[in-house]
């Protein structure tokens, strides 16, 4: 596919100034009504693109050996067990691909026919006329549902009661927020703002058309990566407290106290990817952790996993642990197929894409072979039209205390709300 590419040239009879941007090729995709992703890699400045050219996104088995350049999208609800029903993935090709930093700005398209020609023709008309569009800041009415501590706090006791029985170990129950905007809010500029806010979190942006919605995220946590030399990384994250002091003062992540309840609530998920890899008899991994990470408002506590491929000679490990994590200990629980059933039952939202995962696959960065890097999409929200939900959810052990956690979904909350309602 690669060969066929051709490079982007636009030239502008208004400016030559301006240089081709994000939001020329989101306003683009959006306006032939074909899906596009934004996305910016943890600690990197550059800003990656790109618009598949299918109206419909095939859903995918997750096979990061098979799978051509794009983006993947994977629902909570993705249990793979069976092979001959067909993973519920969404994969977006590569068709467009576009990258921006400050100082280098690479575009091109991968395929050719007729979407090529109307895209390069609408990108052109776009790049002409909307040069300086000034956004108004956007100001949400939250949607209350005066019922919803109430119900969320109920079904922690349940969960709570259920484990002290010894029915399961961990369950991670999520709640909504729901906000109207006066108008549909730009995509665009929410996630510019949060790559400036969270430098070290995994920031994207996927226009999924034929849904009618954009999923927004800043996630700090990685589910499955394979850098271009082989090597493998997962990551576990679970414990939660703010980043700041009562006073406003930022906390020093060395010095921040854990819990029994927290500490055990992360070992869990450390030991869910350990499973993992007793699964596969793989015993050659480093583990680093547990530590407190910074993500955002908030501090979690983090063992990073890694892996050399090449030098245990397993190159599919990318995509058999992907298989095998999802969903981890971190968005399901432990015993993961008890805790999945506590979750429907329980939540009366449909997770959709909240707690999947996202993030490119098979992306040649600078030429030094494709990589893949997939992240647990939590800390995110979805726009349908002028209406935002978003999504968080709290690890529960038989020790939770119900009004505590409903706080802890309220901060996880503020990541993003705290962006959206900045002026
Ligand atoms: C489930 C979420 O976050 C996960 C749950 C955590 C916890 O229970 O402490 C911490 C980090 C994440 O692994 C979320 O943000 O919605």
């Amino acid at each position: 596919m690669q060969s066929d590419s051709v490079r982007i040239e636009v030239s502008s009879t208004q400016s030559t100034e301006r240089r081709l941007n994000p939001v020329d090729f989101w306003e683009t995709s959006r306006a032939l009504g074909l899906p596009a992703a934004l996305w910016r890699l943890p600690n990197q400045q550059e800003k990656q693109l790109i618009v598949s050219f299918d109206e419909i996104l095939p859903q995918v088995s997750a096979d990061l050996e098979e799978l051509p350049a794009g983006f993947l999208v994977g629902p909570f609800d993705n249990l793979n067990t069976d092979t001959a029903t067909p993973s519920r993935t969404l994969f977006l090709r590569a068709d467009v691909q576009a990258r921006f930093s400050d100082d280098n700005q690479s575009f091109s398209v991968n395929n050719n026919g007729e979407i090529a020609d109307r895209f390069q023709k609408l990108l052109t008309e776009q790049f002409d006329t909307n040069s300086t569009t000034q956004l108004a800041p956007m100001v949400p009415t939250a949607l209350v549902d005066p019922e919803a501590e109430k119900h969320y706090t109920t079904n922690v006791a349940k969960a709570v009661e259920a484990m002290q029985r010894g029915e399961f170990r961990k369950v991670v129950l999520s709640r909504t927020k729901r906000l109207l905007f006066a108008d549909a809010p730009n995509a665009v500029q929410l996630f510019d703002k949060l790559c400036q806010k969270y430098p070290t979190a995994f920031i994207s942006a996927v226009s999924i058309p034929e849904k009618g919605q954009i999923w927004i995220s800043a996630t700090p946590e990685r589910l499955v990566s394979v850098d271009a030399n082989g090597i493998f990384r997962t990551n576990s994250l679970a414990g939660t407290q703010s980043a700041f002091e009562p006073d406003g003062t930022p906390k020093r992540p060395p010095e921040a106290m854990w819990s029994q309840k927290e500490i055990e609530e992360q070992a869990l998920v450390s030991r869910y990817i350990i499973e993992c890899f007793k699964k596969i008899r793989l015993r050659e991994y480093q583990e680093e952790g547990p530590k407190t990470i910074i993500a955002g408002n908030l501090m979690h506590l983090a063992t990073s996993f890694t892996v050399d491929t090449q030098a245990v000679r397993y190159p599919q490990l990318g995509t058999v642990m992907l298989r095998l994590l999802h969903p981890t200990s971190a968005v399901c629980g432990t015993p993961r197929d008890i805790a999945f059933d506590f979750i429907n039952q329980h939540e009366t939202h449909d997770r959709e894409l909240y707690s999947g995962f996202v993030g490119p696959v098979n992306i040649n960065t600078n030429n030094e072979g494709p990589a893949s890097d997939l992240f647990v999409h939590i800390r995110c929200m979805k726009l349908e039209g002028n209406v935002a939900t978003l999504y968080a959810g709290a690890g529960l052990t038989e020790h939770s205390v119900p009004q505590l956690e409903w706080q802890e979904t309220e901060m996880k909350c503020q990541t993003l709300l705290s962006v959206i309602s900045q002026q």
